[in-house]
């Protein structure tokens, strides 16, 4: 290669993405709690760069959860998917000793967990489970400490998991009378495969952050003092790509495992992006107009065919979908 042509085309290199200059300085969080009256949980937002945290506030416990916590997060989780500043979600756990150590196995009853809250003691974290798969933001776990049991059930149904070095993860489930044979197994064995989570699920052995790397649990792994900031680089790398097509990229990922439910919530985005179409506008304004659509004379909307395929005049519907149609 000439010298001329050495400087032109530099090598390829990651660090063409230029991820690293992706600032990772502290966030000027405001914190919501009060004015919620949350007891539990510490909402923060940062809406300037359109990231907000959830926090389990229950430190003393290793941020075990009862259904007062359960509530206070899918609360603030529906808060910060409805905001329309906020485009990502960290949920973490006050301190350094853990993210979460699943159910408050001093309010586990009968029928389920019971605070006193609630009318009845469910399994209300199932609920919180199915709002994060739903939600359309990227949710990060960012953990320190231990991620144990329900609390490594909430990690992994996270899009992305950044974690320190101190980082505990496993399942305590058949040691303490308990299992999720929801996504806490089928999740897991999609992110580690069966031979590892059955591994995890019948051994209730724990696991470091690198062991936890190496099997496909977390993204990456960083010193304890680093965590927010590289959970912030990581926010605000994903704040400058489309929220559409991230939205759609995760209801994509989710759809084979979660069924007509993964399919509805792909196809929803399909619909809406249709809504926007002249062809999806016929149809609506043909029925306030009290008129028979006329779908296929749209001709005021024509084009040539973007798919090169053909020379007629088609309309975009057409083009997006490949049928040149007249
Ligand atoms: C997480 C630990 C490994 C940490 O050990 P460490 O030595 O650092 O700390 P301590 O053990 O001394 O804990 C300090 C303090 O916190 C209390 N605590 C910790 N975790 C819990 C908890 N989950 N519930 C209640 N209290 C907790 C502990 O008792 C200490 O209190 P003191 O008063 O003595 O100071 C270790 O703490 C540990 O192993 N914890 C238990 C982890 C566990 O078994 N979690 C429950 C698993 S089952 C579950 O989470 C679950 C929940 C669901 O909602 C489900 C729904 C549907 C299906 C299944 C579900 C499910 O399995």
């Amino acid at each position: 290669m000439s010298e001329h042509a050495a400087r032109k085309a530099p090598p390829p290199t990651p660090r063409r993405d230029a991820f690293h200059l992706t600032s990772c300085a502290p966030a000027a969080w405001q914190d919501q709690s009060t004015a919620l009256g949350l007891t539990d949980v510490i909402y923060r937002t940062a809406p300037e760069e359109g990231i907000a945290k959830l926090s389990i506030n229950r430190p003393s416990l290793r941020n075990a959860f009862r259904p007062t916590t359960i509530r206070e997060l899918k609360r603030c989780l529906a808060l910060a998917q409805d905001d329309l500043k906020i485009g990502v979600i960290i949920l973490t756990g006050e301190g350094d000793e853990a993210f979460c150590s699943g159910g408050d196995q001093s309010v586990r009853g009968e029928g389920g967990y019971d605070d006193g809250s609630e009318e009845a003691p469910r399994l209300t974290v199932l609920d919180l489970q199915v709002q994060m798969r739903r939600c359309p933001k990227p949710i990060i776990a960012m953990v320190a400490g231990y991620a144990i049991g329900g609390g490594h059930i909430l990690h992994m149904l996270c899009d992305l998991t950044i974690c320190a070095e101190n980082a505990v993860f496993g399942q305590t489930g058949p040691r303490v009378g308990s299992f999720d044979a929801g996504y806490g197994s089928s999740h897991m064995a999609r992110l580690v495969g069966q031979k590892k989570a059955r591994e995890i699920w019948f051994l209730c052995r724990f696991y470091s952050a690198h062991e936890a790397q190496d099997m496909g649990l977390v993204n990456t792994v960083v010193p304890l003092a680093s965590l927010e900031g590289e959970t912030l680089k990581w926010c605000r790398r994903i704040m400058e790509n489309s929220p559409t097509a991230i939205a759609c990229c995760k209801a994509a990922l989710n759809a084979d495992e979660d069924g007509a439910a993964g399919i509805m919530e792909l196809a929803g985005n399909a619909t809406r992006l249709f809504y926007l179409s002249e062809e999806g506008k016929e149809g609506r304004n043909a029925f306030l107009q009290k008129r028979k659509p006329a779908f296929r004379a749209l001709s005021t909307e024509m084009k040539s065919c973007a798919a090169k395929r053909c020379n007629r005049q088609v309309s975009s519907c057409c083009v997006f979908l490949g049928l040149c149609i007249r």
